[in-house]
C-alpha cells in the first residue's frame, strides 16, 4: 500500500479488522501475484515521472487551458507507454493497463484527446483494414507519426447509423471517393480529439458507385496538414464546446466540402470497390460495426475501474466520518455504522467482482468469436452482439448509480470536486450516451431474446438456452421458491423468459389488431427494454456465481468465505429490488421476502468488518484516486483544508470585486 504515514486510528482499527489476507485478494484480482508486482512496477514508473503533479488544480483552469495541459499530459503519458513498450515489449499489455485500467484516467483527468486514437482508430484499422492497408496505416498510427479519431455521430444522427447523411461517391476516372457534408445536419459532431488534435480520422459515410448506395462504410480522410496543422482545403473543422464532463477529449465537429481521396482510403477488409466502380459485398454489412462491439465490451471492464476507485473513497471516508448518535450517551459513530451506509456501499464493492468476472468472460467471448469472424463463421456474432450490447448498457448504468450513490454517501463533501466523485460521475455518466445510448442498446438485445424465443426445436446458444426450458416446462411447472443464490439466478431466468413472453404475446396482439409489426413493437418496447435488463441481470448474477464457485477452489477458507458473502449479497440485494418482479413470475412468497430480507441484513453484518479491507484490496493508489475523502491514511480534513487553500480565490484577502461593486452596491451607490 502507498503512503503509510500517520493513518486514522478509525481506518486502522478497521484495518486490524479484516478477516482475510488483503494482498490474496489484490492478486486474485490482478490475475496472481506477479500481475500485481508488474502493475505496481507500472505504477511506480508512472508517478516517478510526475506526470500527474498540476501546479494548479485543473478545476481552476480555463477550457482552453484544460485541452493544452490534457494535451501535455497525453503526450507524456504515450512517450512513456512507448518508452515501457521497447523496453518491455509488452505493448498490448501496457496500452491495456493505461487506458483501459484506472492509472490512464489518474493522469489524463477529465478524457484524453489521445483517447480515441488508441481505443477505435487503430483498432478500425486493425479490424476494417486490408493487410496492405494495415501494413501501410498501422505503424505510423502506433508510433503517432499520425493522430486519428473515429468520426461516425453527425449532428443529426448517431444512433441510426444507417440514416448518416455524409457520402462518399466513387470518381471512376480520378478512382477517388469524394467525401461530402451534404447538409448541416450531416456534419460530424462528437468525435473525441476531432476538434485540434487528429490530423486524420475514419469517417463512415454512405458509400456510392455506379450510380447505386451501398450503405454505410469506413474511409480514412486526413484532415490536417502533418507540418502545419492547418485544416485541407475542403476540411471544416472545429471544436463543439463544453460538456457535463470529458473536457480534455477534444470533441470535435467536421465538414467535407467536396473532398478528394484515394480509392486505397476506403477500408476494404471486408466490403470492396474494384478500379472499375464495381462494388463487392461482405459477408454481412454489420462486419462495419465491429469497432462499437470492441468499445462495448472493453467498457465492461471500464465500469468496474471507476466503481472501484467511487466505492474505495466512499467507504474510506465513511470509516472516518464521525456523524449523529446511534446509541445514547455514545459518542457520534463512524457513519460505516449504519446499516443505511452498509446498503449503499457494499453493494458497489460486490458490483465490482461481478462485473470484473462478467467482463473477463466477454472479453474472452469476444476474441473466440473474432477468430472465427477471420474464417468466415458467423454463427455466434449475434449472441455476442446481444449480450455486449446489454452488457454495456446495465454496466454503465450500475456504474453511474454507483458513482452518484458513493458521492450522496459521503454527504456535503461528496459534492467537492477534491472528492474526485464528480468528475468520476461525468466520465461515466457519459459512456451511458456514447458507443450506443443504453435504451437502444436494450432494444438491441431484446431483438435477439424475441427472435430466439421464437426458435423452437433447434437448440439455443449458451447465454438464452434457459429460454427454451422456460418455454417447454418452467413456465407451467413452478417449483417452490428456496431462499439460495441458485433460486435467485432461477428466479431472474424465469423473470426474463416471463417478461420475454408477455412482450411476444403482446406484439402478437397487437398485430393482430391491426398494428404493422413496427408499431406493435414501439408500443412494448418499455417491456422489451425490461424483458432485455432482466436476461442481463440473470447473466451477470450466473456467471457472477459460478465464475466465484471456480475461483474460491484456489484461494484460503477466509478469503472464500468472503468473497461467497458478496455473491450472496449482489443477489439478494437484486432479487429485494425486483421483489415485484418475482413474485409476478417466480413461486416466491411474502414469507420468503422476509426471508431474503433478514438474508441480507445479515450478510451487512457480516461484511461490515471486511468493508475496507475489501476497498484496500483494489489497491488503487491515492496518486489514482486523486481524492481529499478516500486517501489511504484516511486524513480526510486536513485534505480538504489544503485543497481549499488552493482555490485561488484564498490568494489574497480581500477579492477586488468587493470594491468594484459590493461596497459600492452596500453603500447604496451601484
Ligand atoms: C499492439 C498494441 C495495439 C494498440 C491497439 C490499441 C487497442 C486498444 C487498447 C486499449 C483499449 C483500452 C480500452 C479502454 C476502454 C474504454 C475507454 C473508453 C473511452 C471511449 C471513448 C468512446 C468515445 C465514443 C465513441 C462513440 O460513441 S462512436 C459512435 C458509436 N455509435 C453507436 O454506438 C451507434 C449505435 N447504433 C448502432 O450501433 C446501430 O445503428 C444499431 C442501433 C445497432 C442499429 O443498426 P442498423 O444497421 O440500423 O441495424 P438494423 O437494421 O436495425 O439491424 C439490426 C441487425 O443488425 C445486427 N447488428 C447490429 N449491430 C451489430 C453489431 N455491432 N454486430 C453484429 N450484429 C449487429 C442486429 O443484431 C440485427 O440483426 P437481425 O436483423 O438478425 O436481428
Ligand atoms: C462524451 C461523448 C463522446 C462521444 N464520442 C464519439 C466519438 O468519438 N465518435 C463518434 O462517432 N461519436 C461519439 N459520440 C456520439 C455517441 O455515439 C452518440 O451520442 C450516441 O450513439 C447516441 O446517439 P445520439 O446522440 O444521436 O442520441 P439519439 O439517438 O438522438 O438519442 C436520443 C434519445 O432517443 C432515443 N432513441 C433513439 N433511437 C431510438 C430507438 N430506435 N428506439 C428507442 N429510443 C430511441 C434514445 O434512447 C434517447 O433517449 C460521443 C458522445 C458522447 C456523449
Amino acid at each position: 500500500m502507498s503512503n503509510p504515514v500517520k493513518v486514522n486510528p478509525d481506518l486502522q482499527k478497521e484495518r486490524e479488522k479484516c478477516t482475510f489476507n488483503v494482498i490474496e485478494l489484490t492478486n486474485v484480482i490482478d490475475g496472481g501475484p506477479q500481475k500485481t508486482e508488474e502493475r505496481k512496477k507500472r505504477e511506480d514508473m508512472v508517478f516517478k515521472e510526475g506526470i500527474h503533479i498540476d501546479e494548479v488544480p485543473s478545476d481552476y483552469l480555463s477550457h482552453k487551458e484544460k485541452y493544452e495541459l490534457a494535451v501535455k499530459k497525453a503526450c507524456l503519458l504515450f512517450k512513456m507507454m512507448r518508452r515501457l513498450q521497447e523496453e518491455e515489449n509488452a505493448g498490448m499489455e501496457n496500452y491495456m493497463a493505461l487506458l483501459g485500467g484506472t492509472l490512464g484516467t489518474a493522469i489524463l483527468g477529465d478524457g484524453s484527446p489521445l483517447t480515441l486514437h488508441y481505443v477505435m482508430f487503430i483498432p478500425t484499422l486493425m479490424g476494417q483494414g486490408t493487410v496492405e492497408q494495415q501494413a501501410y496505416w498501422i505503424s505510423r498510427a502506433f508510433n503517432l507519426n499520425i493522430i486519428g479519431t473515429y468520426a461516425q455521430t453527425e449532428l443529426g444522427h448517431g444512433t441510426f447509423v444507417r440514416g448518416l447523411e455524409t457520402t462518399a461517391t466513387y470518381d471512376v476516372s480520378t478512382k477517388e471517393f469524394l467525401l461530402h457534408s451534404p447538409t448541416l445536419t450531416a456534419y460530424k459532431w462528437w468525435p473525441g480529439g476531432l476538434a485540434h488534435t487528429a490530423n486524420y480520422c475514419v469517417v463512415m459515410a454512405q458509400l456510392y458507385t455506379q450510380g447505386e448506395c451501398h450503405g454505410i462504410h469506413p474511409f480514412i480522410v486526413q484532415l490536417r496538414d502533418e507540418e502545419t496543422h492547418m485544416p485541407l482545403p475542403g476540411i471544416k473543422v472545429g471544436e463543439i464546446g463544453a460538456k457535463l464532463g470529458m473536457n480534455g477529449t477534444n470533441n470535435g465537429f467536421l465538414g467535407f466540402d467536396h473532398v478528394r481521396i484515394p480509392r486505397e482510403h476506403m477500408l476494404m477488409k471486408n466490403s470492396k470497390v474494384l478500379e472499375d466502380g464495381t462494388y463487392v459485398k461482405a459477408t454481412s454489412s454489420k462486419l462495419t460495426y465491429g469497432t462499437m462491439m470492441f468499445v462495448r465490451v472493453m467498457l465492461v471492464q471500464d465500469m468496474c475501474n471507476y466503481m472501484a476507485k467511487a466505492v474505495t473513497i466512499a467507504t474510506r471516508y465513511s470509516a472516518v466520518r464521525r456523524q449523529s448518535q446511534l446509541r445514547p450517551d455514545e459518542p457520534e459513530p463512524q457513519i460505516l455504522d449504519y446499516v443505511t451506509q452498509q446498503h449503499k456501499l457494499l453493494i458497489g464493492t460486490a458490483s465490482v467482482h461481478a462485473f470484473r468476472l462478467c467482463a473477463s468472460w466477454l472479453w474472452d467471448m469476444y476474441n473466440n468469436v473474432t477468430a472465427e469472424l477471420e474464417t468466415g463463421d458467423l454463427e455466434r456474432l449475434p449472441e455476442l452482439h446481444a449480450l455486449s450490447c446489454c452488457l454495456k448498457a446495465i454496466a454503465t448504468s450500475d456504474a453511474a448509480a454507483c458513482v452518484e450513490r458513493c458521492r450522496l454517501a459521503c454527504g456535503g463533501h461528496g459534492y467537492m470536486l477534491a472528492s474526485n466523485l464528480p468528475l468520476t460521475y461525468g466520465l461515466v455518466t457519459a459512456a451511458c450516451t456514447y458507443e450506443g445510448e443504453n435504451t437502444v442498446m436494450l432494444l438491441q438485445t431484446a431483438r435477439y431474446l424475441v427472435k430466439a424465443w421464437h426458435q423452437s426445436g433447434a437448440a439455443l446458444p449458451p447465454t438464452v438456452a434457459y429460454l427454451a426450458l422456460a418455454r417447454d416446462t418452467r413456465l407451467t411447472h413452478s417449483q417452490p421458491w428456496r431462499n439460495e443464490v441458485d433460486a435467485i439466478v432461477d428466479g431472474f431466468q424465469r423473470i426474463a423468459a416471463g417478461k420475454i413472453a408477455l412482450c411476444v404475446a403482446q406484439i402478437e396482439k397487437r398485430e393482430k389488431s391491426g398494428m404493422t409489426y413496427e408499431d406493435a413493437w414501439n408500443m412494448t418496447s418499455v417491456q422489451l427494454t425490461a424483458a432485455s435488463e432482466a436476461h442481463c441481470r440473470a447473466f451477470i448474477l450466473s456467471s457472477f456465481q459460478k465464475e466465484t464457485e471456480k475461483l474460491v477452489k484456489t484461494v484460503s477458507a477466509p478469503l472464500r468465505l468472503v468473497l461467497l458473502q458478496l455473491v450472496e449479497l449482489y443477489a439478494v440485494y437484486w432479487a429485494l429490488e425486483c421483489v415485484g418482479d418475482l413474485l409476478r413470475f417466480s413461486s416466491i412468497s411474502e414469507r420468503d421476502i422476509e426471508g431474503l430480507q433478514n438474508w441480507y441484513e445479515d450478510l451487512l453484518v457480516k461484511l461490515r468488518p471486511n468493508a475496507v479491507g475489501l476497498v484496500d484490496s483494489f489497491d488503487i493508489r491515492d496518486e489514482i484516486l486523486h481524492s481529499a475523502l478516500g486517501a489511504y491514511d484516511g486524513r480526510a480534513y486536513e485534505r480538504l483544508m489544503e485543497e481549499a487553500m488552493k482555490s485561488p480565490l484564498n490568494a489574497e484577502p480581500v477579492n477586488q470585486s468587493f470594491h468594484k461593486y459590493l461596497k459600492p452596491f452596500m453603500q447604496g451607490k451601484l
